[in-house]
């Protein structure tokens, strides 16, 4: 039977193709399984580089190329290019397999030869090379061939190979490149090579018959090298099964994520089973949502036959990630039967259910954090305590409710790790007067805040005699939860093999909730993934958005310590823009300045986000849009409908992303917001604690952005931009 992959680069460009084109490239491969080669017309090359490359008619102006082999039935669809550009495509390239990984790779033998040249001429101006401490032998056991070799060896600089990524070998190209950030040998040979042979099928690895980094040899020993190759190409090339499958891909090209998971998303997402909890960490835009989304079909497709419906639950920190989710969850499943044995719901909706069952009637809920305040204010007063409302409220959060102390003695004698102001027992006593003022009146109006609903929920759940709702669950933005959260998540689901896929990012924490994963019962250790290409982010906009987190230490929710080495991005553009004006008119005059620039370039309204801290200044900055003929919407709670660039606060731009984002009034006083940050003399460490939260959102609105980052301020620029540069 006919075997058809289809490279990640035809998707693209299939995606980008106007749709009566698309409709013929659909009727061109619809019935692939019932043609051999020959009925596919593909066509022969003058002298092509390698013979096994053809094309193929889609209409007068576009032709695809197709990777055919004489021999097997298979055949791998490369890319869908206007006919001048295909041919010549066509002519320059050659299919090989990497020795290492025996996936298949496409190489622009043209460009290469003509870089090997130019490289050697740079190199003889000095004798620094960038791959100095890496031997040969190790470089050829990580896949790089005997062609290659001259090339590598003078590389001079990162810069150098940046140049080149477009014409080597992708899977090379992410050995050179993991090496060239300081990674080891062994950690490439784990990271690049090792989870693409983990992945490839054990009877695809026999049948293959390779000429290490040399053709796919056809051979009577293996008559289909081809599918054999391409399976072991997992994140670059999808198998098909059928038309109605390939219609199914063709329908919806943009969402590659469905199905072009890189070999470290795959291993994670679609790993059988683990024996307990597992967690994926990794930086921004890694896709640590797009494995959740997969964890959780994996783990849906594995449940017995008759489990009922919503027997997982996919899990989130806010009402619009969940929203998010749940769309997404759409295109991922589009089999509704199956979708339905996943709950979409985020963590206090779920709790607020949960407890207004067992009460019978919906709960009144204190939400307003400045309304919170202000009774911890007025209790402080009654009481005559000598603590301000907000340590009195952190101390609530962060101590009582965080280890769910429930009587005096037990505060008492609780550890207060993470507040920085030491308390005797007679402060303790004190506040512990305070902490049941502020709860009885809570009792007595029937009035709830979510974290005791979540404890609530999971007081309740524990003691229904271990009557669990859920077989799994899968919780994505998990370094933003906090620990009455987590009791109540490890209350849903029992003790067990995939009870609980957890996918977060430390260096995004955005709403001060630090938490012990180990000390709430959930053990990740040894069953934890790391995630380091983003997927979303040019390395430019990476790489300057990193740099504000320099010398920034951040817990890893499991007491240790997160890294950011080794994160890199696929793809390149231009470095981040900065600008400071005078006053706030003229850094919205710059602002709409630039809004108009990238209009004009093409990029569609919806797909410019632009961020602020505070939702008065996002208002400003829609009028000033509005005025200038540009539409432009303030998010809120729900998603935003209709056209308009996108304004939001740094807080709900999380789990966002925009091919342009600006984020305005970045400046001092703002960013941090003053009056977010604990005063210095009330809590040392709380005042860290709450810069180092700033400074993460700011991260996470610069992470936003997926080609062009634009950050601006009046006045004194933001403290935290000192660590980056600024024009
Ligand atoms: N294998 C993939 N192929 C193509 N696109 C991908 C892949 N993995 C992720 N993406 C895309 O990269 C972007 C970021 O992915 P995702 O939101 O899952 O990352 P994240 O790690 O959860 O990000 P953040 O922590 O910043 O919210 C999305 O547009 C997603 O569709």
């Amino acid at each position: 039977m006919a075997t058809l992959g289809i490279h990640k680069d035809f998707l693209m460009e299939f995606a980008r193709l106007e749709k009566p084109v698309q409709k013929r490239v659909q009727e061109t491969f619809d019935k692939f399984e019932e043609h051999r080669h020959a009925g596919l017309h593909l066509e022969k090359l003058e002298n092509p580089r390698d013979p096994r490359i053809r094309t193929i008619r889609i209409n007068k102006f576009m032709r695809g190329v197709v990777l055919a082999p004489e021999s097997g039935d298979s055949f791998l669809l490369l890319k869908v290019m206007p006919h001048d550009d295909a041919i010549a495509w066509a002519l320059k390239h050659r299919a090989t397999v990497n020795s290492a990984t025996q996936g298949i790779e496409l190489r622009n033998d043209v460009a290469l030869e003509r870089a090997t040249a130019g490289v050697r001429q740079l190199a003889a101006e000095g004798d620094r090379r960038l791959f100095k401490k890496v031997g040969d032998k190790d470089l050829v056991r990580l896949g790089i061939d005997a062609d290659l070799l001259p090339l590598v060896r003078h590389l001079t600089d990162e810069a150098h190979l940046d140049a080149l990524q477009k014409i080597l070998p992708e899977q090379q190209y992410d050995v050179l490149a993991g090496l060239a950030a300081g990674m080891t040998p062994e950690d490439v040979w784990r990271e690049v090579v090792a989870v693409q042979l983990e992945h490839a099928s054990p009877s695809a690895s026999q049948e293959v018959n390779v000429v290490p980094g040399g053709d796919l040899s056809p051979s009577p020993a293996a008559p289909d090298d081809l599918s054999a190759a391409m399976a072991r190409s997992q994140g670059r090339i999808a198998l098909v099964t059928g038309p109605d499958e390939l219609m199914e891909i063709l329908e919806r090209p943009f969402d590659a994520w469905r199905i072009f998971l890189h070999p470290s998303q795959q291993r994670v997402a679609y790993r059988p089973s683990y024996k307990g909890p597992a967690r994926v960490v990794g930086g921004p835009g890694t896709g640590k949502t797009v494995v959740a989304l997969h964890r959780a079909l994996h783990l849906a497709r594995q449940l017995p036959a008759g489990a009922t419906d919503e027997s997982i639950l996919l899990t989130t920190y806010t009402r619009d990630l969940a929203a998010d989710l749940r769309r997404s969850l759409e295109l991922l499943i589009p089999d509704p039967a199956l979708r339905a044995k996943i709950r979409v719901v985020n963590v206090d909706a779920l709790a607020h259910q949960l407890v207004r069952e067992d009460r019978g009637a919906p709960l009144a809920l204190v939400t307003d954090h400045k309304e919170i305040i202000a009774r911890w204010a007025r209790i402080a007063r009654r009481t005559g305590i000598d603590f301000t409302d907000v340590f009195l409220d952190q101390e609530w959060r962060q101590v009582v409710l965080a280890q769910d102390l429930r009587t005096p003695e037990a505060y008492l004698k609780a550890s207060r790790t993470g507040r920085g102001t030491a308390l005797g027992p007679l402060k303790r006593a004190q506040i512990w007067r305070a902490v049941e003022a502020f709860t009885k009146e809570l009792v007595l109006a029937q009035e709830w805040t979510f974290l005791q609903v979540c404890a609530e929920a999971a007081r309740l759940l524990d003691t229904k005699g271990g009557e669990r709702p859920y077989r799994h669950v899968v919780i994505d933005e998990a370094q933003d939860l906090h620990p009455a959260q987590w009791r109540l998540l490890r209350a849903l689901v029992a003790p067990g093999p995939d009870d609980l896929f957890i996918a977060g990012d430390p260096y995004q924490r955005i709403y001060g909730n630090k938490v012990s994963l180990r000390s709430l019962g959930i053990p990740v250790t040894g069953r934890s993934t790391r995630l380091r290409i983003n997927y979303r982010t040019t390395q430019e906009i990476l790489a300057w958005s990193t740099a504000l987190l320099t010398g920034e230490t951040v817990d890893d929710m499991d007491e240790g310590t997160e890294s950011l080495n080794g994160y890199r991005s696929a793809f390149h553009g231009a470095a981040p823009r900065t600008s400071g004006a005078e006053d706030k008119l003229a850094e919205l005059a710059g602002l709409v300045d630039q809004v108009r620039d990238w209009t004009r370039a093409g990029i569609a309204p919806q797909e410019i986000g632009i961020a602020v801290r505070y939702t008065q200044l996002g208002k400003e900055i829609r009028q000033a849009l509005e005025q200038s003929g540009m539409p432009a919407v303030v998010l809120g709670g729900g998603s935003a409908a209709g056209d308009g660039i996108r304004i939001g606060t740094m807080h709900r731009m999380k789990g966002l992303e925009f091919r342009c984002v600006a984020v305005a009034g970045v400046k001092d006083g703002t960013v941090p917001l003053r009056n977010a940050v604990t005063a210095e003399e009330t809590d040392a460490q709380q005042h860290s604690e709450d810069l180092l939260g700033e400074l993460s959102l700011l991260f996470v609105a610069c992470t936003r952005a997926r080609e062009a980052l634009r950050v601006s301020w009046h006045g004194k620029p933001s403290p935290f931009l000192a660590a980056v540069p600024t024009e």
